[in-house]
């Protein structure tokens, strides 16, 4: 027995750093048929062991026992809804009332790309992943952690044990969503009519063994509350802090000074989204400096310092 916890511990690090590297980096170490075994055998001894098995082991991504039910869950940070923008006028509009309130000449903006998929927010806590959520409506959302424990990217564990709550977007890849379909219609199933109903669908099943069958994706992009590490001075570092802590963040975000260059972002992804393997709906532009967006407030729904350029719906999904 004292073997097999020793293997099981061996077995638990090597898959959750294969995990971080092939889903988060990008960049696989070893193949899947080698990370397949490796699984297999930990589930083995997980059934063996059934004592041994903890909430982060990475044998919970291939999915637990079907719920009967989501239960609800409260964000004590409301989720809350962004301010559209449909025309460079808006744009200008948006950064003009922010340097009337703030009194500055030049605002520094993140440009992020704006995910078509469904925002979710984690609970890790001393590093641990104990709960994701669905948005709901904002304050109210559901308690859907076993499926969102499935999705390879998503480390169980962060790399520093600290206690915070992050939001982000989970979403279905492109291709995968054309398997998915593709499978439906040899089953005679209705499709799904794009990809983001996709990832819906497949993170409100009861049962996570299918949420584990779908190959969901995440990109995460906000703290929520934070202990036991210092809080960013700006949105820039709060980024740099979910990747240091293992967090799979989008590559494609710039920080900018001034709206011109926002305008040069927004105009480049108009032209070149259907290049990425994701869909995207718009650019999230939003204030880099955290102590401005705390001067800035919000409004009854969305806040005062983040806006989302809107594109017109992709035609077709093309890979
Ligand atoms: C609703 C939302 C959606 N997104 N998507 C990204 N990339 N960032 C981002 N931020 C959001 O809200 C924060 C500005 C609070």
């Amino acid at each position: 027995r004292a073997e097999a916890e020793q293997r099981i511990q061996t077995l638990r690090t090597e898959l959750e750093e294969y995990n971080y590297r092939y889903h988060v980096l990008d960049d696989p170490t070893v193949s899947d048929a080698e990370y397949d075994r490796l699984m297999a055998e930990l589930l083995r001894l997980e059934e063996v062991y059934p004592d041994l098995v903890t909430p982060d082991s990475p044998s919970v991504k291939v999915g637990g026992e079907p719920l009967p039910y989501f239960e609800k869950v409260e964000h004590r940070i409301p989720m809350l809804s962004l301010g559209n923008a449909f025309s460079f006028d808006d744009l200008q509009d948006f950064d003009e009332r922010i340097r009337r309130l703030s009194g500055r000449e030049s605002i520094d903006y993140v440009c992020e790309l704006k995910i078509d998929g469904l925002a979710v927010s984690l609970r890790y806590e001393d590093g641990v992943m104990v709960r994701g959520a669905t948005r709901g409506d904002g304050r109210t959302g559901e308690n859907i952690t076993q499926n969102l424990k499935t999705i390879r990217s998503l480390p169980l564990r962060l790399r520093e044990l600290v206690t915070l709550e992050v939001r982000g977007e989970a979403f279905l890849p492109k291709k995968e969503f054309e398997r998915i379909n593709r499978v439906k219609e040899e089953r005679g199933e209705a499709l799904f009519a794009n990809p983001r109903n996709a990832a819906a669908g497949s993170l409100r099943q009861l049962d996570p063994k299918l949420a584990a069958e779908r190959t969901l994706d995440i990109f995460l992009y906000g703290i929520g509350e934070m202990e036991g590490v210092q809080n960013p001075l700006t949105h820039t570092a709060s980024l740099d802090l979910l990747q240091k802590l293992g967090l799979k963040v989008n590559p494609e975000r710039v920080t900018v000074k001034g709206i011109d260059d926002v305008m040069d972002f927004v105009n480049h992804w108009r032209e070149h989204r259907m290049e990425l393997g994701y869909e995207i709906d718009g650019i999230v532009i939003k204030v880099d400096d955290l102590a401005l967006r705390e001067q800035l407030g919000f409004t009854a729904k969305s806040p005062r310092w983040a806006i989302a350029y809107k594109f017109p719906a992709e035609e077709g999904v093309t890979v």
